[in-house]
């Protein structure tokens, strides 16, 4: 009877040892590699905002870095990581925002988020960690990106960017104000086929001859001296790149060897990459990112504008000729509008 004892109390020792064990290597397992979002105590003495950025750059690694979704990154010894934009393109709303974001796409060393992100028009409060989290992986050498061409008209806009990063550099998409307005009106009456004739928007009694209602927006926008003098009170003109939406469409590989060179990029976009398709009327690209075929724009870009009388356009010209000039005379660059 005493030997039986013995031997079950033997074995619930060597069961009770097992478990331990068993505990100890789960625990060990557990804490190799994780993050605890308790700050360490090699942490200590370091400032408030050091410690969060630490911890989100840990967050951050965690999250992409040793993502399954990159295993071939981790086999060479790689980490993509979400990085704030080093450059944004800023507008202008239907210059051809979107031609150059895709073009720039091709580039190895450029990396964009694919939709207009607008934090720093409409989602600010989400925070600056909300707005990495938007931005694509990106590997050392690569560039982020991100277009949103409401920017350039949004009043606080020019100060949060400024917060986020005094040295970022700043593309704008420039077109002939009065196209541009044309074609903002083209975009909104193609989804509310209501709305009144483009001349009875843009003039105050809804006759050419009487005054321009600056403060209709498709008007407003097209001021651009105004906007870019917002722009000036935090950024100087060298963090700028124009970029002439007319160019962009008669030779954009001329055009991105320039924003290229801006942005210190590699001279890898050239001719090569583009054809012209006779039936969109726009240069398109051979393949891109999400193309291994040709292929050109979506529909919403370049369509065909409403006729609008002579009369009406020669009285815009007139009403954006001197801001024209200024704009002309701030960026050094004759765009050839008159
Ligand atoms: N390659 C190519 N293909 C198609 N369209 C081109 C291209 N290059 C420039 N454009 C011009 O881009 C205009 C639209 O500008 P955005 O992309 O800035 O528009 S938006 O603000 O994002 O809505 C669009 O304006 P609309 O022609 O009025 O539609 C085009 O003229």
């Amino acid at each position: 009877m005493l030997m039986i004892n013995q031997w079950r109390l033997f074995i619930f020792c060597v069961l009770i040892c097992t478990l331990f064990l068993y505990l100890s290597l789960l625990l060990l397992n557990h804490n190799d590699g994780s993050y605890s979002d308790a700050p360490p105590s090699r942490w200590i003495g370091l400032s408030h905002s050091q410690i969060s950025d630490i911890s989100m750059n840990l967050k951050r690694d965690k999250e992409i870095g040793w993502s399954p979704k990159y295993p071939f990154l981790r086999q060479e010894g790689l980490q993509a990581i979400r990085n704030l934009p080093d450059a944004l393109i800023i507008g202008v709303k239907k210059g051809g925002t979107r031609a150059l974001l895709e073009f720039l796409r091709l580039h190895p060393d450029v990396r964009a988020a694919g939709s207009e992100v607008h934090f720093f028009d409409r989602h600010y409060s989400k925070g600056i960690h909300w707005y990495r989290q938007q931005m694509p992986p990106t590997l050392e050498g690569q560039i982020t990106m991100e277009k949103s061409p409401s920017y350039f008209v949004s009043r606080d806009v020019p100060q949060r960017v400024y917060h986020m990063n005094p040295a970022i550099k700043l593309l704008l998409v420039v077109r002939d104000p009065v196209t541009r307005a044309i074609s903002d009106y083209a975009q909104v009456v193609s989804k509310n086929i209501t709305l009144p004739k483009f001349e009875d928007l843009a003039f105050r009694n809804g006759s050419m001859f009487g005054l321009v209602d600056t403060s209709w927006i498709p008007i407003r926008i097209g001021v651009y001296v105004r906007h870019l003098e917002r722009w000036l009170h935090y950024f100087p003109l060298r963090q700028f790149h124009f970029v002439s939406g007319e160019r962009l469409i008669v030779d954009p590989a001329a055009e991105i060897t320039q924003v290229q060179d801006f942005l210190g990029l590699k001279r890898i976009i050239s001719e090569k990459h583009f054809y012209f398709n006779a039936t969109k009327g726009f240069p398109c690209l051979k393949k891109s990112e999400g193309h291994s075929s040709p292929h050109c724009l979506g529909k919403t870009k370049g369509r065909s504008h409403p006729p609008i009388d002579p009369g009406v356009t020669e009285r815009l010209r007139e009403f954006y000729r001197p801001f024209n000039a200024r704009f002309y005379q701030i960026t050094g660059i004759h765009f050839g509008w008159p």
